[in-house]
């Protein structure tokens, strides 16, 4: 088999989406996301000008040569441009290959090991009370794991708290939009609203936190302590991660369990997280972290430590992405949670998709491939419009601080 064509297409139903389609001389064709948001012509660029031009004429087959062919052929390794890119090219193979097998993706790289993939929803509410009501709401439509996230009395705008309760897209504005930050009043008001949300769901429901990486190590030891008597899934993201290090403060204060990794992009970045047992979930995700190829790199050094998946599926990942995670996470041994954060309907119909949820859990359906395909004619009449991650400033002084 040849790769005779490749394409990129970015559209922007309801959000920007960089799809790689590749096609073959026996007539398959495979896709795959490659979507970085608010820096997707960036990876749409790397694609077209860089990759596309040696993916012609290669055996789609060889899928583990082509991987490291883009990563160590480049010269200039790792960082999310470069990996986001390998994973569209990746993506899209392990779909040729999947469908030349005539079997869902899940069968080739291994069979399942669950009988469905457990999700977790994002209730996001103005205030507590509004946020306590929309986790019972997820409760109610059949969630086992929900993300409470929660307006913060003197803040304007806080991550994870939408204008919509359905589709939160924090990707908001044609240049960056400011928010405020106090992480005083951050950390007196989080455990509250843990206290109230726990009282109100009761103990069976798995309850997940995203800090957003606004906090010190040591802020981050303080609210881990405080959150523990409601018993959280997970708490995410306290502190940034480039010095990994930096987690072993966290943990000598906290049994709260800790994710970290969605915008990690190679497993240099979470070596030292998980061979020291500093996290217990690692949130890498096949378009940032290269391919289903990479992924299971770091899903299996993982499982030598005891770390699970829970793999990163907000709405800036495709309908792509969530096909190829599914079936990767019907199959990964050392599987913790997915992220589910339902797309609108506008980006359902432009990928059409074999994934489906139940009461909780999805599974990615039994189409060859990863399941997902693309409208290109619907997405034809969605063209890409710039749109930026906001930013975050201190409230007191300004000072430009993580978002
Ligand atoms: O879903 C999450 O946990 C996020 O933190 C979402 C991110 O802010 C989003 O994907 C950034 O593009
Ligand atoms: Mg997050």
């Amino acid at each position: 088999m040849k790769i005779t064509s490749a394409k990129v297409i970015v559209c922007a139903p309801s959000r920007n989406f960089v799809t790689l389609k590749i096609e073959t001389d026996e007539g398959l064709t495979g896709i795959g996301d490659a979507t970085l948001n608010g820096r997707e012509l960036a990876v749409a660029s790397y694609l077209t000008d860089h990759v596309i031009p040696c993916l012609i004429g290669r055996d789609p087959q060889q899928i583990e040569d082509i991987w490291q062919y883009l990563y160590k052929g480049a010269y200039w390794r790792r960082g999310p441009v470069t990996m986001s890119a390998i994973a569209g090219v990746d993506t899209a193979l392990w779909d040729i290959k999947a469908k030349a097998a005539n079997m869902p993706l899940y069968q080739l790289l291994g069979g399942k090991s669950r009988t469905g993939v457990m999700v977790y929803g994002h209730a996001n509410g103005k205030d507590i009370g509004h946020t306590v009501e929309e986790v019972l709401r997820y409760k109610e439509m059949g969630y086992k794991a929900i993300r409470a996230q929660s307006g913060v009395p003197g803040l304007e705008k806080v991550y994870g708290v939408g204008r919509g309760t359905m589709f939160y897209e924090p990707a908001d504005a044609d240049l960056p939009s400011e928010h405020d930050w106090s992480t005083e009043k951050y950390l007196r008001h989080t455990p509250e609203l843990f206290d109230k949300v726990r009282a109100a769901v009761g103990p069976d429901i798995h309850l997940l936190h995203d800090a957003h990486h606004r906090l010190t190590p040591i802020e981050a030891g303080r609210l881990g302590k405080d959150l523990e008597p409601y018993r959280l899934f997970w708490l995410e993201d306290t502190t940034p991660a480039e010095n990994q290090e930096s987690f072993r403060l966290i943990r000598q204060h906290t049994t709260t369990p800790l994710a970290v990794g969605e915008i990690f992009n190679t497993i240099w970045d979470c070596k030292d997280l998980i061979q020291n047992q500093l996290i217990d979930y690692i949130r890498a995700t096949v378009v940032h972290a290269g391919g289903i190829t990479h992924l299971r790199r770091i899903a299996d050094f993982a499982a030598l430590y005891q770390v699970r998946t829970g793999c990163h599926g907000a709405t800036d990942l495709s309908p792509v992405c969530m096909g190829a995670a599914l079936n990767f996470d019907l199959w990964v041994p050392n599987f913790g949670i997915q992220e589910y954060m339902r797309h609108t309907e506008e980006t359902d119909a432009v990928f059409p998709h074999a994934y489906t949820f139940k009461d909780g859990y999805m599974h990615p359906g039994e189409t060859p491939g990863h399941g997902v395909t693309i409208d290109e004619t619907l997405a034809a009449k969605y063209p890409y419009q710039r749109a930026y991650l906001p930013v975050n400033r201190l409230q007191h002084d300004g000072t430009l601080c993580s978002w």
